[in-house]
């Protein structure tokens, strides 16, 4: 199966790299033209994952015509963008979504935005706990690959699978999005508890009730309770709950710290998922029913709607109720 990967950000060059460890081509379709030249001609992508040596059976471009021989594409754009680049994409070549979020605007999960963009092509996920540095450098790494037709998913993960890198089978494809997208929101929560020097008490408590927030909304929504505590949901909620090396904990130990959201989104070149996918979140629980107040006090924070202490306070004030 020739690999091509859609997006040239982290978690794109890293996935690119890992295809490409066995010596086999791969495409990798960059927005930025200086991306495309810096991978081209020096083998790194200094802008997006500065560091990384990478492997010269990596060939970037910016015409996605060149991808159009790939029989697999990885499309790893950030999830606000994802309805563009897949339009765009080669018809009928299976996709694998690697993109994290929720649509604003429609609410959408990325397989329902892909399945509207680009109608036939068929569909997998692959969500787990994978922060890019670490997987670009061949550290051990386990993930789901969740897809509806089976006979697919599994000659997908015997494309993708390598000594180091596991991806676990499951047919739950909407399970496996709704881990990826809610812990995004949950992070932020955790590196606002980090921030304001809550202490791990209280980002164990974040964890474990925003995982019971995740289940309820899931659940929701037609997803299985065993994905949800499985790679895609709790293993991801633990790693970016629990590190400075995500970019959505981060945003929210700058927020704890007493920073405006405003000030720490502007002009920053990465993507810290959580930030979009939270009001969307937020309204669509509520549409659904269902009860989010950790995520209810992300949004709050996010829009500047709230002081710090204020939104803590309302957390811990809630009516004592049963686990
Ligand atoms: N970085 C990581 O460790 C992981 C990231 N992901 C997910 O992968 C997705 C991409 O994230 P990263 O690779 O980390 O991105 P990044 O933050 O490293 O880079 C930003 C990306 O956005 C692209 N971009 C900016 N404006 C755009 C536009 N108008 N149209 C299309 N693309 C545009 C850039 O070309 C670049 O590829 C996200 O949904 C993220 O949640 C998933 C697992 C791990
Ligand atoms: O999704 C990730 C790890 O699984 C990366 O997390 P951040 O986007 O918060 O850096």
């Amino acid at each position: 199966m020739k690999a091509g990967v859609i997006g040239a950000g982290a978690w794109g060059t890293a996935l690119a790299q890992l295809l490409a460890s066995d010596g086999q081509d791969v495409a990798l379709w960059a927005l930025e033209p200086d991306v495309v030249d810096a991978i081209n001609a020096g083998h790194e992508n200094p802008l997006y994952l500065a560091n990384i040596p990478l492997s010269p059976s990596i060939r970037a471009t910016g015409a996605m015509a060149d991808l159009a021989a790939c029989e697999m594409l990885l499309v790893v754009s950030p999830a606000q963008h994802l309805r563009r680049v897949v339009a765009l994409a080669p018809a009928g070549v299976p996709l694998v979504l690697c993109s994290k979020g929720i649509e604003a605007g429609t609410s959408l999960l990325m397989s329902e935005v892909a399945q509207q963009a680009r109608p036939g092509s068929p569909i997998a996920v692959l969500s787990g706990p994978t922060f890019a540095h670490e997987v670009a450098r061949g550290l051990p790494t386990a993930i789901t690959l969740a897809c509806e037709d089976r006979g697919l998913g599994q000659r997908l993960a015997a494309r993708i699978a390598r000594a180091s890198f596991r991806p676990y089978l499951s047919d739950d494809v909407i399970g496996a999005e709704i881990g990826g997208a809610v812990k995004n929101v949950l992070a932020i929560a955790c590196g606002v508890a980090e921030g304001a020097g809550l202490g791990l008490n209280a980002r164990a408590a974040l964890i474990s009730r925003g995982f019971a927030e995740m289940t309820r909304f899931g659940l929701a929504r037609g997803a299985r309770a065993e994905t949800l505590g499985g790679l895609s949901g709790l293993g991801d909620l633990v790693l970016t709950c629990s590190s400075t090396n995500s970019r959505n904990f981060s945003l929210g130990k700058g927020l704890g710290e007493g920073a405006r959201a405003a000030d720490l989104l502007s002009n920053r070149r990465t993507v810290a998922e959580g930030a979009h996918t939270a009001p969307v979140l937020r309204d669509a629980a509520r549409a659904a029913g269902v009860e989010m107040p950790v995520v209810e006090a992300v949004c709050a924070l996010l829009a500047d709607a709230a002081p710090l202490a204020a939104v803590i306070d309302a957390l811990l004030a809630r009516p004592l109720r049963p686990e």
